[in-house]
């Protein structure tokens, strides 16, 4: 079964997707998420004008060497454009190859290993008060993880927080908004947030919270150790994660669980932390790193350290990516949690998808291949309009991590 044509269809139902579509002789195409969010059009292109040319006539089956083919024939190796550019054609080629056997692609990456993905919203607030009020929807949805986020006093806007509820989208500006921040405002005020939850829910509900990169590793720590009384299903993306070495401290002095990964592209960025058991939950996912290949490699690795996944799942990867990562989440052997932040049914009408949500949990369903596929003529209907990302700046002035 050859490659004839590659597709990439941008389109902007409520926020931009980019989707790759491998069509092959045999009449079978697959599809596959190349979204990054503020940086689309560079995937657009690195897919249009570098990869496409070369895959036409090539072997569709061939997913590994093609893998491979993309990863080392550039020669320039990582980044996220290059392995969000590779992570669609593997999962197209996941997708096609699935469809070919007629079976969910989860039994080819090894058969069911669950019957249902659990997985966790986002309840976000201006104070503690409107976030309780999340929160409780969220159960009322009978959601088994619920993540929580609140506005800081004395900060005008913070990370997390929004007026979407359901649908949290946080590139909201053709140009960058500017947000501001103060490490000792959050430090002070983030565990009576979840004093109050647990005073309020008990501890039956796994609770969970992203600080979206913003400590040091002795803030992280001094965080960490706040939490502990609370039972935190896990604490994301404390410090920036360029230096993996930095959470060795954080480890030392609490055990609130610890999760990142969400921008990382490849194995490279996590090895240390998950050799040396730094972190209990890798955050990577199929569109971001390399495909459904370079993904299981890494959970793969991750659970010889015992290390979970927990897969980022926020509005701005595509249902395509969702679908395939379902896939992944019901095969492995350590999965641990999934994110879930719904699309806006403008965006499932344009990705009909086989997945369903009950009581908490997802289900990628048995449509052969990954589920998920794309309306070419109502995406066409919704062309990509530029959104940007916040910046984020301390009280002085200063630049400082989003
Ligand atoms: O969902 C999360 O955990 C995030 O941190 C969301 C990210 O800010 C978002 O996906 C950036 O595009
Ligand atoms: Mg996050």
């Amino acid at each position: 079964m050859k490659i004839t044509n590659i597709k990439v269809i941008v389109t902007c139902p409520d926020r931009n997707f980019v989707t790759v579509k491998i069509e092959t002789d045999a009449g079978i195409y697959g599809i596959g998420d190349a979204t990054l969010n503020g940086r689309e059009l560079s995937v657009a292109s690195y897919l249009k004008d570098h990869v496409a040319p070369c895959l036409i006539g090539k072997e569709a089956g061939r997913i590994e060497d093609i893998w491979q083919y993309l990863y080392r024939g550039c020669y320039w190796r990582r980044g996220a454009v290059t392995m969000t550019a590779i992570a669609a054609i593997d999962t197209a080629l996941w997708d096609i190859k699935a469809k070919a056997a007629n079976m969910p692609l989860y039994e080819l990456l090894g058969g069911k290993s669950r019957d249902g993905v659990m997985v966790y919203g986002h309840a976000n607030g201006r104070d503690i008060s409107e976030t309780t009020d999340e929160v409780a929807k969220y159960l009322d949805l009978g959601y088994k993880a619920i993540r929580a986020q609140t506005g800081i006093p004395g900060l005008s806007s913070t990370y997390g927080v929004s007026k979407d509820k359901m649908y949290y989208e946080p590139a909201d500006g053709d140009l960058p908004t500017e947000n501001i921040w103060s490490t000792s405002k959050y430090i002070n005020h983030i565990p009576k947030l979840f004093d109050h939850l647990r005073d309020k829910f008990g501890f039956d509900i796994h609770l969970l919270h992203d600080a979206h990169h913003r400590l040091t590793p002795q803030e992280a720590a001094k965080v960490g150790k706040s939490l502990e009384p609370y039972n935190l299903f896990w604490l994301e993306d404390t410090v920036p994660a360029e230096n993996q070495e930095a959470f060795r401290m954080i480890r030392q002095h609490t055990t609130t669980p610890l999760a990142v990964g969400e921008v990382f592209n490849s194995i490279w960025d996590c090895k240390k932390l998950i050799e040396e058991g730094l972190i209990d939950y890798i955050r990577s996912t199929v569109v971001h790193a390399g495909g459904i290949s370079h993904l299981k490699k890494i959970f793969e690795f991750a659970s010889l350290h015992h290390v979970r996944s927990g897969s980022h799942g926020a509005t701005d990867l595509s249902p395509v990516c969702m679908g395939a990562a379902l896939h992944l989440d019901t095969a492995i052997y350590n999965f641990g949690v999934q994110e879930y932040m719904r699309h806006t049914e403008k965006t499932d009408a344009v990705f009909p998808h086989a997945y369903t949500f009950k009581d908490g949990y997802l289900y990628p369903g048995d449509t052969p291949g990954h589920g998920v596929d794309i309306d070419e003529k109502l995406a066409a209907k919704y062309p990509y309009e530029r959104a940007y990302l916040p910046v984020n700046r301390l009280e002085d002035g200063s630049m400082f991590n989003w």
